[in-house]
């Protein structure tokens, strides 16, 4: 079977003075080739703790990943993450950065050249190639990032924060940009983010998790992501539906915020 598939996800840490934390408890979804699905919750109900799992960084407690039909036992190259920070190597410029992964795969040039440059000209750095990474600004940093996922041609990106490091200008052009690369290469995305707003333009799926243990609390489907694929996305923000439900998001949000608060100042 093709596809992710989350099965009855656990996790637990268990913390040095004998105590636990219940992470995730039993969360299962799957997701179709080509997905594109956004993640919100409250701080600590497990957002970055369910994508180290789906990247294969952290063995879960219970339950398992199952990737277009195999188990998942560790990192590889069928699932890329992209980090908050892009986690890029400082000592080698763009180009370089780009295609590390398929230099590792030992591929020759030839063998990547076209699909690297290719990748630059998509992300808008065709003529930054060259630059070493702190010479770029944190957008055009990020936008090295993504194509330094697909140049490994992963089936699944999972992206934590990815552009919340960005200043407003910035992250709405980029949001953009994950939109144009969502629809041009297929993949299947999953994107952690604190912004509600970004949530709904970019989740075609929308997962809103709660905290303690963490969990799925509702899940979306929604038109805006599909709708600014071919249109500005301050249009698609104004779309009445798009208020609605930002409005009834933020307000679950601020419930499980409330709740969270109550229960801490009862405990002290
Ligand atoms: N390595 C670890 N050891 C112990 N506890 C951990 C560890 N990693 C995460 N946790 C705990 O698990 C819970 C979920 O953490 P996680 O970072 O996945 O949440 P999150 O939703 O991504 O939070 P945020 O939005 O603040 O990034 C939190 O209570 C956190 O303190």
């Amino acid at each position: 079977m093709s596809g992710l598939a989350i099965e009855n996800l656990s996790m637990r840490f268990d913390l040095p003075n004998g105590s636990s934390v219940q992470a995730l408890k039993d969360v299962s979804l799957t997701l179709a080739p080509g997905e594109l699905m956004s993640v919100l919750g409250p701080s600590g109900c497990g957002k970055t703790t369910l994508l180290n799992i789906v990247a294969g960084f952290l063995a879960p407690t219970e339950g398992q990943i199952v990737m277009n039909g195999h188990r998942v036992r560790g990192p590889d190259r069928e699932r890329g993450m992209v980090f908050q920070q892009g986690a890029l190597f400082e000592w080698m410029n763009v180009r370089e950065n780009v295609s590390f992964g398929p230099r590792m795969a030992g591929k020759r040039e030839r063998d990547w050249a076209q699909t690297v440059d290719h990748l630059l000209e998509v992300v808008g750095l065709k003529d930054f190639k060259e630059k070493a990474v702190y010479e770029l600004s944190g957008g055009m940093q990020q936008r090295v990032a993504l194509a330094r996922c697909l140049a490994n041609e992963p089936d699944v990106i999972l992206m934590d924060e990815p552009l919340g490091a960005l200043d407003a200008l910035t992250r709405e052009k980029m949001q953009g940009l994950v939109l144009k690369l969502w629809k041009e290469t297929g993949k299947t995305i999953i994107l952690i983010t604190h912004s509600v707003e970004e949530a709904l333009l970019l989740g075609e799926r929308l997962l809103v998790m709660a905290p303690r243990p963490g969990r799925i609390h509702t899940e979306y489907r929604l038109p805006f992501a599909d709708m600014g694929v071919n249109a500005d996305l301050r249009e698609v923000k104004k779309h009445p539906d798009f208020g609605q439900k930002r409005e009834e998001i933020l307000g679950m949000i601020w419930d499980m915020e409330e709740e969270i608060m109550g229960r801490s100042e009862t405990a002290e």
